[in-house]
C-alpha cells in the first residue's frame, strides 16, 4: 500500500478485498476432511508436522522469490529465512519503520489449528496430506495479511487524530487505545458482509431456473463453509487480532 491510497476508505478497502481471499480458502480447504495426521509430530521431519514442514519450506521459497518485504507479507517462521535472489521494487515506506516486526502470526497459527479448523472441516482422513497442508498454507497466509493490514489501519487512525492518539500513546494506556481505535458499527457490518459472501461464494451454482434457489438464497447447510463459521471467525478472531495488531503498532508509533 502507498502513500497516496493511505486513507482510512482505502485501507477499509483493501480489507474488504481480503475476505473474498479467506472466504475462497477456507472453501478451497473444507474440500478435504480434517486429515489429523497432517497435523501430528513427524519423525522424518525432526518431531515437526507435516503441516509445520510444509509452511517453513514454503517460506524459505517464497522469500527467494521476494516476498515478506511488505509490512502485512509477515513470515510465520521468521528466523533465517533466505533474502531474495532477485530484484524487488522498493515499496513506498508509509508506515513506522519498525512495522515489519509487528507479528501476531503466532497467535493466528495457534487459532487456526486448534479453534478454527475443526469448525469448517468435516471428520475424517482422505490420506491427501500434501495437498490438506498446501490449503491450510493459504488459509493462514489471507488471514494472516487480513490481520496485519491493521498496521495501516492503525497508521491512518494515528495521523487523522494525533492530538487524541497521543497522550495515550505515551501513557501506555493499551486499553484506552483499544476503546478509541474500535468502531463497532463497522465490525457488525463487516459480520454481516463475511457470512454473506460465504453464502454466495460458497453455494453450488447451476443452469438450471429454480425459484427457491436464487443467488444468494441458498440454505446454510446447502453452503460449502457455513456463513456462520465465517462471522464467529471475524467475531472472535480476525478483528480483536487486527486490533492487537492496531495497539501493537501504535504503542511504538511515537518512538
Ligand atoms: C480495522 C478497523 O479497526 C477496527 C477493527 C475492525 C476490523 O478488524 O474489521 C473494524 C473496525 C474497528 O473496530 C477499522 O476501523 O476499519
Amino acid at each position: 500500500m502507498g502513500e497516496a491510497e493511505l486513507s482510512l476508505a482505502a485501507v477499509r478497502d483493501a480489507l474488504v478485498r481480503e475476505e473474498d481471499s479467506i472466504v475462497f480458502a477456507l472453501i478451497e480447504r473444507a474440500r478435504r476432511p480434517r486429515n489429523a495426521p497432517a497435523y501430528a509430530a513427524a519423525a522424518a521431519a525432526g518431531g515437526r508436522s507435516l503441516a509445520e514442514f510444509f509452511v517453513r519450506e514454503a517460506e524459505v521459497l517464497h522469500a527467494k522469490a521476494g516476498q515478506y518485504q511488505k509490512p502485512e507479507d509477515v513470515p510465520f517462521f521468521p528466523q533465517d529465512l533466505p533474502s531474495p535472489l532477485f530484484p524487488t521494487k522498493d515499496y513506498p515506506k508509509v508506515l513506522h519503520s519498525f512495522a515489519s516486526s509487528v507479528s501476531v502470526n503466532d497467535a493466528i497459527w495457534k487459532m487456526y489449528f486448534n479453534e478454527l479448523l475443526p469448525l469448517f472441516t468435516v471428520d475424517g482422513d482422505d490420506g491427501n496430506y500434501a495437498e490438506t497442508v498446501a490449503l491450510d498454507f493459504a488459509c493462514l497466509k489471507a488471514l494472516s495479511r487480513r490481520i496485519h493490514i491493521g498496521k495501516y489501519v492503525a497508521e491512518v487512525k494515528f495521523k487523522d487524530a494525533s492530538q487524541d492518539y497521543s497522550p495515550l500513546i505515551r501513557a501506555k494506556d493499551t486499553k484506552a487505545l483499544m476503546n478509541l481505535l474500535t468502531f463497532k458499527a463497522v465490525e457488525e457490518k463487516v459480520k454481516r458482509r463475511v457470512e454473506k459472501k460465504a453464502r454466495i461464494f460458497g453455494q453450488n451454482v447451476t443452469l438450471e431456473d429454480n425459484a427457491d434457489k436464487q443467488e444468494g438464497n441458498a440454505g446454510d447447510s446447502e453452503c460449502k463453509v457455513n456463513p456462520e463459521v465465517l462471522s464467529k471467525l471475524y467475531d472472535l478472531w480476525v478483528m480483536p487480532l487486527t486490533k492487537d495488531v492496531e495497539v501493537e503498532y501504535l504503542l511504538r508509533r511515537l518512538d
